[in-house]
């Protein structure tokens, strides 16, 4: 399992079987009528703030030039594949709109309700909020700014008060229906996952189980929580998953929200893996 989630498997890594025996199998499918359910996601393309290499998390960064093209070639992937959605997801920052937008008119379906929630947003990144990944891993280790950026339960410090976007962040007029005790100073992959889960739990799957269709358009770190929780990835392997700006992945679900397939990106196998290892790369020191 370890070797799972390296970069070097991840033709492995989109086609890979079940981990269970036929028996289980057998056993699971007498339980579960096997349906098959499709959802789409993606990444939001590359960020300002992406280009910059700057932590981003709940600081609302626009799409670059470049981050727009991704997206409208994820619709153009999305349209090729023949995917049609009845439902949108996501969150409640622009960029992640914008591609989602982008996505919808390139692959002609603009129509469909869009819904949006802070829980999708991207892990709330704290007192890093605006630092430069590569002088950060200067000033503390590369190994720091990798726990900090994937490890599963180490939070980076939080946002204090007089941090240079606190205001920005904390007093934005979109999260001020949030319970103060759910709004984050910073997250944990784990502590994001708490506050994403309960809406693919309450809101997505039973959209899904209804029979709709679901895109959802969010960020790399509550998309991996998703797709930790999808294919019970460990707390461990998790730290080697780096998800790309605006490639689509598609998950085929049973009945019982098991994955039937993972992770199939819609792009091919060579960009995909060199896209991941710059989402890696981006925390070193250089
Ligand atoms: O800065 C961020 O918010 C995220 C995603 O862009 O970065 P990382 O890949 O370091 O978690």
């Amino acid at each position: 399992m370890a070797a799972m989630w390296k970069l070097c498997n991840v033709n492995q890594m989109m086609s890979r079987p079940r981990s269970w025996t036929l028996e289980s199998h057998r056993m699971f499918s007498e339980k579960c009528e096997v349906k098959k359910f499709v959802v789409v996601m993606v990444r939001h393309g590359e960020s300002e703030w992406n280009k910059k290499n700057l932590f981003c998390g709940w600081f609302d960064a626009m799409l670059t030039k470049k981050g727009k093209e991704e997206a409208c070639a994820a619709g153009k992937a999305i349209k090729d594949a023949k995917l049609k959605f009845d439902v949108a997801h996501t969150s409640l920052l622009v960029r992640a709109h914008d591609t989602l937008k982008a996505v919808l008119t390139v692959s002609e379906q603009t129509g469909i309700p869009v819904c949006k929630s802070w829980r999708l947003n991207e892990r709330h990144y704290g007192g890093l909020t605006g630092l430069n990944k590569a002088e950060t891993a200067k000033k503390f280790g590369e190994e720091q700014v990798k726990i900090w950026r994937r490890s599963f339960d180490t939070p980076p410090p939080p946002m204090e008060k007089d941090h240079k976007y606190y205001e920005c962040i904390a007093k934005d007029p979109r999260y001020k229906d949030i319970d103060p005790c759910d709004l984050p100073n910073t997250e944990s992959l784990k502590l994001t996952i708490e506050r994403t889960l309960p809406y693919w739990n309450e809101i997505i799957v039973p959209q899904i189980k209804e029979g709709k269709k679901l895109i959802i358009a969010a960020h790399g770190n509550s998309l991996r929580g998703i797709v930790k929780h999808l294919d019970g990835i460990s707390d461990k392997d998790i730290m080697e998953l780096n998800l790309p700006t605006g490639i689509p992945f598609v998950y085929e679900l049973d009945e019982c929200m098991k994955p039937l397939v993972s992770m199939k990106f819609l792009g091919d196998l060579e960009t995909v893996k060199k896209a991941m290892e710059t989402v890696a790369n981006q925390g070193k020191a250089k």
